[in-house]
């Protein structure tokens, strides 16, 4: 079947507006933790975007399933678009599922894993998951902003300052094999590369 041009068009053009929206984020970030701008939007100059749609049908024993499992993304950022405007997306909060009320046009940011290490957990990525309607679907959009592929991540030394790292250094890559290699389970790539508790 031919790609259907039209809707590659737009979905590349979303994906383009979303991304000077990340980097804007990404450069709040690093002024938030004393890093230039650069330092951070450089992990992902060559880095990609991922587009994923979620399509949860409804179901009548609801509360029986599970929409999409408890994990936190291994992005940078993550945006979300919750399309239908429909509850389903929880985080975990103080170990409680919080449901995050959608507004209408507005993105939900996530912060993700590769955000967490660079900043030595002064941001933390936040764990999630989709609950699944009795009675109506559900649509979401999330873009992620990966990290260059073979970068190595780990936290900046300016954040670091005397204090120690509380995450090893990891190739990108790697990570993402990592990630992918373990069931979508909340977040375990994340704890394999921790060093000791924080
Ligand atoms: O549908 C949602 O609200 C969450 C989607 C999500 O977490 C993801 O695609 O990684
Ligand atoms: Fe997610």
């Amino acid at each position: 079947m031919a790609p259907n041009r039209p809707y590659m068009k737009s979905t590349k053009r979303y994906v383009e507006e979303l991304q000077k929206l990340i980097l804007c984020l990404l450069e709040m970030i690093a002024k938030n933790l004393g890093v230039e701008a650069e330092r951070l939007t450089n992990t992902c100059n060559n880095g990609t975007q991922w587009l994923r749609m979620n399509y949860q049908p409804p179901c009548p024993q609801a509360d029986e399933v599970i929409g999409i499992s408890p994990h936190s993304d291994a992005s940078l950022i993550t945006l979300l678009n919750q399309v239908n405007e429909l509850e389903g997306l929880q985080i975990k909060k103080n170990g409680t599922w919080v449901p995050v009320k959608p507004l209408p046009g507005a993105f939900i940011v996530n912060i993700g894993d590769a955000i967490e290490i660079l900043s030595n957990g002064v941001y933390k990525s936040i764990e999630h998951r989709g609950t699944i309607n009795p009675e109506r679907e559900r649509l979401s959009i999330a873009v992620f902003q990966l990290p260059t592929s073979g970068i190595l991540v780990g936290p900046f030394e300016e954040v670091l300052g005397n204090s120690s790292a509380k995450y090893n250094t990891v190739d990108y890559g790697e990570y993402m094999k990592s990630y992918f290699g373990t069931k979508l389970e909340s977040k375990r790539a994340l704890d394999l590369v921790k060093l000791g508790e924080i």
